[in-house]
């Protein structure tokens, strides 16, 4: 036993001072709170203390990128700074991504109502933070993040995906898109649907696992689309339940064919 608890020890001194996972998903919520206040509970009151939330903001990321020793050789203020600087950029995704819930979902009355609640609008802002790391080669934070938004909606969006503006995720539990999907502008995605890779051989890393879905696609709840050859063409649907692991040209509807079957279980008179 003594030997084990000499191993732990050993762990724990590796671990200390390592950011936790919660502080890393506290500084991506808070500044996620400061572009979208409808989602804070306490309100910036001055151009002052915007800016200075956040100066604050790149001054944890700093602190995490330094501490998590995730990366020794990386260039950590270069990396805030460039993450910083896309912020603005980043920001107007975000509000596409709300804007095509709006206007997609009947249920949604207002831009302000989309933003405080779905959980489709959270887990993308999430990615596109986590994604925009991903692009300055940061490891590991931007999985935690993921994950982070994955543990609160329920959908899971590996941050190396690559995602057009203009996504629009209704309901979205259990929604999974891998790690080498590409997806185009003004997709819709529904709850239940899986982006996801045909062969899991460890060998595939880095490879193009998992499917291409053109601009204007429609894929409803349940599909499940496979492979990194999988093409889905612009403007095409992809209905609920439906198996694919080949590519389908543009303007193509795919249908899953239920075979339910109907009984009249009306009692005699
Ligand atoms: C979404 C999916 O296919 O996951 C399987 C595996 N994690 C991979 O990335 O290949």
């Amino acid at each position: 036993m003594e030997e084990f608890y000499n191993h732990l020890f050993k762990k724990q001194i590796e671990a200390q001072d390592m950011p936790s996972n919660t502080r890393i998903c506290h500084w991506a919520r808070d500044l996620f709170r400061a572009l979208f206040p409808e989602r804070n509970p306490k309100q910036l009151g001055s151009v002052t203390e915007v800016r200075a939330m956040f100066e604050q903001s790149q001054q944890e990321l700093l602190d995490i990128l330094r501490k998590s020793k995730v990366c020794n050789s990386c260039h950590n203020e270069r990396t805030v700074k460039d993450f910083f600087d896309s912020l603005p950029e980043l920001y107007e995704v975000m509000l596409t991504d709300a804007q095509a819930i709006l206007e997609g979902d009947p249920a949604a009355q207002d831009l302000r109502e989309v933003i405080r609640t779905y959980p489709g609008f959270l887990a993308t802002s999430i990615y596109r933070m986590a994604h925009r790391l991903w692009e300055l080669e940061v490891p590991l934070i931007p999985r935690i993040l993921t994950e982070w938004a994955h543990e609160r909606t329920g959908i899971d969006i590996h941050p190396g995906a690559r995602i057009g503006k203009y996504l629009h995720i209704d309901h979205g539990t259990g929604l999974v898109i891998g790690e080498t999907c590409i997806i185009g502008e003004h997709v819709k995605l529904y709850q239940g649907v899986t982006l996801g890779a045909l062969s899991v051989e460890k060998g595939f890393a880095g490879k193009q696992r998992h499917p291409i879905i053109g601009d204007y696609v429609i894929i409803y709840a349940g599909a499940t689309i496979l492979g990194g050859e999988t093409h889905i063409g612009h403007h095409s649907i992809i209905g609920g339940n439906v198996w694919l692991t080949s590519s389908v040209e543009p303007y193509t509807t795919v249908y899953h064919q239920p075979n339910s079957k109907f009984i009249d279980t009306k009692p005699a008179i």
